[in-house]
């Protein structure tokens, strides 16, 4: 910015906060009130220029570690989150709730950018620290915003755009932030409407993880939205006392805050009893069920889920129900053959099978390729449990999202002191926690070309230096990698190292997609039997043709939520087409096969088809209100609504 325009943008902030306007216009908003702050409480001028406040090193790995869970789940939405959004120059950041950046996942075209205007994990964007931005205004405001170009307080941030939103904990107290900032010249309420749909999503998740030794209860007024973003959720004691609820469940009861429902008995917001309650929670089945509000009547659907340690394995009970089922089994910790759980038929997975069965107990290094979904985390468990190091640890890295200036630390750990602020208690990384055991590197196709020689440092030398260390540690450890990319293909290109794949491909084995394999019969129906906690369900012959002949591009993944959402809506066990999903029914039979990427391809879009469908059914239909609402043109709604089969009712 030159100085003209710093001075006039410096003008018009101080002639604002003094109310000194003349004849301009200058609506009292959110942004005047952060400029009277940044002048009144933090002493800030809008002409500085502010280097950015970092924390030392140790400082933000303490704080990364008190919200390791946050930042575990983060990581996927985030990721996905800029996935959506890339192209366009995006940032993604999570701060914590005092505005230190935790994470941050860049776009290559805006991350030079981003690190000139202090935009990294460590920097400190409170309102404090950097006047008005998306960060620190969200933090004050507790509620999504944009802060747009001169909508900054400091004139040398007058280049960004940022949409950020709020996280809140189980008990309504704000946790983190979640931001998208860019150099675009567009304030693109369409970014803002996804940010904030993550920032719930995280939100919702964090709710089930942090309050999983409870009974939950997780509801909506219609059946398929149980489990997706728009599902209520009220955390209970055995006793039936209400311990939290998230955010939609408030906004579903006509709740204002927390203090109107936590302590109260769960009979007073639905009238069922507690033993009935508990019940549906013991015989956890993941079909909701309906259920009445105690005050006005209203109908919801629920499931009720028992706290986590004393959860009947829903795939191991499924299993019970048939003889000859050994897949099903594949996912639950019942005992048995974890690979040949895998196994429904198909020629391409028996000869994978076989082959890491035959390696299973050596230590050459197993890379798994596959599209998205097909299943190749869960081979990679099936893998280390079936060979000797079963019993030892699995320790998952992912390498998308593994923030860079923290790799070494995350994988090799550090020592007590190792450097001013390290936790006394120093910190083993993730190799030395996989020692004995499996390090599983997922998504290694998307590691940045630069982190990959570090990572084949740690791989050639199966040794680990902590930070601060002075001797070597030795480990052992099988390493099983994972990538949804065509590596021959970047290595071709230049975008991954050769060395690094000849490190990791001791043996590749491809898993199949769904559309080729030959026994997508056999996994629809032993998935049918698992969402629906064992109920022998019966697809008649179109319903499975219909089934059968779909492109399924999301693969096992997709699959299994198309059956959650048919069990959860079938009338009766016999399952027709008109229990099947809408967009399984769009093409004629024959074109089913396209794939025509009508579905969600990710927990992201699913969770935007889902706003639209929500908001289409609140406001009936009509596109230019829902349009409104959403913040989208119509034009762009109508795509959208083509993109994911949705359609008025009949
Ligand atoms: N053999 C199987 N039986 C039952 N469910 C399965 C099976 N394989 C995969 N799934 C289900 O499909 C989903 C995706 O599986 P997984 O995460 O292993 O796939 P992936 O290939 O690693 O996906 P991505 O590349 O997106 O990480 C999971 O919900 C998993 O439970």
């Amino acid at each position: 910015m030159h100085y003209p325009d710093i001075a006039n943008h410096a003008r018009l902030v101080q002639a604002v906060v003094r109310g000194n306007t003349r004849g301009l216009e200058v609506p009292e908003n959110h942004i005047t009130q952060s400029w009277r702050r940044c002048v009144e409480d933090h002493g800030l001028h809008p002409a500085d220029r502010r280097e950015p406040v970092v924390l030392e090193r140790g400082e933000l790995l303490q704080r990364q570690e008190r919200c390791d869970r946050l930042l575990d789940i983060a990581r996927t939405e985030m990721t996905s989150l800029y996935q959506q959004v890339a192209g366009s120059g995006y940032a993604i950041l999570l701060t914590d709730r005092d505005g230190v950046v935790l994470n941050f996942v860049g776009d290559p075209l805006f991350t030079e950018a981003a690190a000139r205007s202090g935009m990294h994990a460590g920097a400190v964007w409170s309102e404090a620290a950097q006047g008005t931005n998306g960060m620190g205004t969200c933090l004050v405001e507790q509620r999504p915003l944009v802060i747009h170009h001169r909508e900054h307080f400091l004139a040398h941030h007058t280049g960004l755009t940022c949409s950020a939103a709020p996280i809140f904990d189980p008990h309504g107290e704000m946790l983190a932030v979640l931001d998208a900032s860019s150099e675009s010249s567009l304030a693109q309420q369409h970014t803002m409407v996804l940010v904030n749909m993550s920032a719930q999503m995280i939100e919702n998740r964090v709710f089930l993880c942090a309050m999983k030794s409870s009974y939950i209860a997780r509801f909506h007024s219609r059946p398929e939205f149980v489990s997706t973003l728009g599902e209520g959720a009220i955390a209970f004691e055995p006793d039936g006392r209400i311990l939290a609820a998230n955010r939609s469940a408030l906004f579903q009861l006509d709740l204002v805050s927390q203090a109107d429902i936590v302590g109260r008995p769960l009979q007073e917001v639905f009238n069922l009893s507690l033993p009935q309650a508990l019940q549906r929670a013991e015989h956890h089945t993941f079909q909701p069920l309906p259920i009445r509000e105690a005050r006005g009547g209203r109908r919801y659907f629920a499931v009720f889920q028992p706290p986590e340690n004393q959860a009947p394995a829903p795939f191991a009970a499924a299993a019970r129900g048939r003889r000859a089922a050994p897949a099903v089994a594949a996912v639950t910790d019942e005992p048995g053959d974890p690979l040949a759980a895998l196994e429904f038929g198909d020629a391409r997975m028996r000869r994978n099978i076989e082959r890491a069965r035959r390696l299973s107990d050596r230590d050459i290094p197993l890379l798994l390729m596959g599209e998205t979904g097909t299943g190749k985390d869960m081979f990679a468990k099936a893998v280390h449990q079936a060979g000797r190091r079963g019993h030892k640890p699995f320790v998952a890295v992912n390498c998308a999202s593994l923030p860079e200036t923290l790799i070494e630390s995350e994988l090799f750990g550090y020592r007590p002191g190792a450097f001013t602020g390290a936790s006394r208690e120093g910190s083993r990384g993730k190799i030395l926690q996989a020692d004995g055991g499996t390090l599983f590197l997922d998504e290694i196709g998307d590691m940045p070309l630069h982190l990959q020689a570090r990572l084949l440092r740690v791989l050639e030398e199966r040794e680990v230096f902590p930070l601060g260390g002075e001797t070597a540690v030795a480990v052992d450890i099988r390493l099983i990698s994972a990538t949804h990319r065509d590596l021959k293909q970047q290595v071709a290109e230049g975008r991954f190292r050769q060395d690094l794949y000849y490190r990791l491909h001791g043996i590749t084995l491809t898993l199949p997609p769904l559309r080729e394999r030959g026994d997508r019969r056999a996994l629809i129906e032993a998935l049918a039997r698992a969402e629906s906690g064992g109920r022998e369900l019966h697809f008649d012959t179109e319903a499975l043709a219909r089934l059968d002949a779909y492109a399924w591009p999301g693969n096992i993944r997709q699959l299994r939520n198309v059956m959650r959402t048919v069990v959860g809506l079938a009338e009766s066990d016999n399952i027709t087409v008109h229990d099947l999903p809408d967009e399984l029914l769009e093409l004629p039979l024959a074109a089913a096969g396209d794939g025509s990427g009508q579905q969600p391809e990710n927990a992201l879009a699913a969770a935007e088809r889902d706003a639209i469908l929500r908001e289409m059914e609140a406001l009936h239909w009509n596109v230019t209100r829902v349009a409104a609402r959403l913040n989208l043109s119509r034009n762009t709604l109508y795509r959208k609504m083509k993109r994911y089969g949705i359609r008025p009712p009949r």
